[in-house]
């Protein structure tokens, strides 16, 4: 099935640059969306807890900070980009009873609304820009005259301009300068989900601290694994982005190549694959969905746990060492680029 992919020609700026945009949430996404909106010319304002950690750096980019309820109650779109698993208690509190006819609440992420966490009422527009990367890489190619590619979704649309608005917020971030596809909020939740887990950042940082692993196990420097199953893993994904696997596969050797073909699917294995689609399950039967709203309910004891032991990986010592060392790779993230 073919899907239509838009761009910049395709989105009319004038649309978002007509409304009052709250964006809920300074973190890695908010303050994307936020400092770029603004840089496009979109009435934009922060809504933030008094006691939030992120008001400052807010504030030092000259951005109006009102609490979530005020941010609401000023604006006619309401971008929800605070922590999935408080998105439910913000709407409930924050934003439901300033909602007023022909208001649009927005997401980053289909979490709430697919697995049934927030139901807004009929006469407001409910929509979706995802972009599809990290929200500091977001702000960064924005600056850099790039995009990051966006889904857009509309789950709802009261108006009958849902999908003019949400293409519009995609082009004010620098999506359209990518490509805009439309799905739905089931078709971005549950591959989201599983890229996360799967390939990007569970697949990845399991496979790379694997590797680490057998290699310092077996009794070479972590200096030497640190470079060959991370450092350069990102090179090498460089020319898969840009060019695919086959053009990874035209830059390295032939005996890579010979080994990649042969060796790779020793590793990825059938039984690695099954587990994939556990996973895939655990994401559509809402499995996953539950165990993490529960584990966020409990105060995320065992994800703090793991986080810890994450951290205490010796591939992160020596990264941090060796990084240190590279002005040009230790690139700190910041709130502007
Ligand atoms: N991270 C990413 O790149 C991507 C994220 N998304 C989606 O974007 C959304 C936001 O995620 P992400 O940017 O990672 O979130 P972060 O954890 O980076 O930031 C969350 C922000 O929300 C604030 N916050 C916490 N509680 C509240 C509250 N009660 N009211 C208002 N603000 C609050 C935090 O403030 P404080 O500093 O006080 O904690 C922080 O500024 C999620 O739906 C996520 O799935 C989608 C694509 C990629
Ligand atoms: C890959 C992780 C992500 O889905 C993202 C940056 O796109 C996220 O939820 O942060
Ligand atoms: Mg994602
Ligand atoms: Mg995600």
């Amino acid at each position: 099935m073919s899907v239509e992919i838009f761009y910049d020609d395709d989105a009319d700026i004038s649309v978002i640059q007509g409304r009052k945009v709250a964006v809920i949430g300074y973190g890695s996404q908010g303050h994307a969306h936020a400092l770029s909106l603004r840089d496009s010319g979109v009435d934009v304002r922060i809504g933030l807890p008094e006691t939030s950690k992120s008001r400052a750096k807010a504030e030092e980019e000259g951005l109006r900070v009102l609490t979530p309820a005020e941010a609401s109650a000023e604006a006619d779109l309401i971008m929800i980009l605070a922590p999935d698993t408080a998105q439910r208690h913000i709407y409930a509190k924050d934003i439901a009873p300033n909602l007023n006819d022909g208001d649009a609440i927005f997401f980053g992420h289909g979490f709430n609304i697919r697995y049934g966490l927030i139901t807004p009422p009929s006469n407001v527009d409910v929509a979706m820009v995802a972009p599809k990367g990290p929200g500091h890489l977001v702000r960064r190619q924005f600056v850099d005259g790039k995009g990051v590619p966006c889904l857009i979704a509309i789950e709802q649309d009261a108006t009958g301009t849902a999908q003019a608005l949400a293409l519009s917020y995609a082009k004010a971030i620098g999506g359209s300068r990518a490509g805009v596809i439309k799905t739905t909020f089931t078709e971005e939740t549950e591959t989201d989900l599983f890229g996360e887990q799967a390939v990007l950042c569970g697949g990845a940082s399991a496979l790379v601290q694997a590797g680490f692993e057998v290699l310092t196990e077996a009794g070479y420097a972590p200096e030497v694994a640190y470079f060959e199953c991370l450092h350069e893993l990102k090179l090498i994904v460089d020319l898969m982005y840009e060019g695919g696997i086959a053009r990874m596969r035209y830059s390295i050797s032939d005996t890579a190549e010979f080994g990649d073909l042969t060796r790779g699917p020793r590793v990825i294995t059938a039984a690695v694959k099954e587990e994939m689609k556990k996973i895939l399950t655990e994401v559509q039967d809402g499995t996953f969905a539950r165990e993490w709203v529960a584990e966020d309910d409990n105060g995320r004891a065992n994800y703090r746990k793991l986080q810890q032991e994450g951290e205490a990986h010796p591939i992160e010592e020596t990264g941090k060492k060796l990084r240190a060392l590279m002005s040009w790779v230790d690139r700190p993230i910041t709130e502007t680029a």
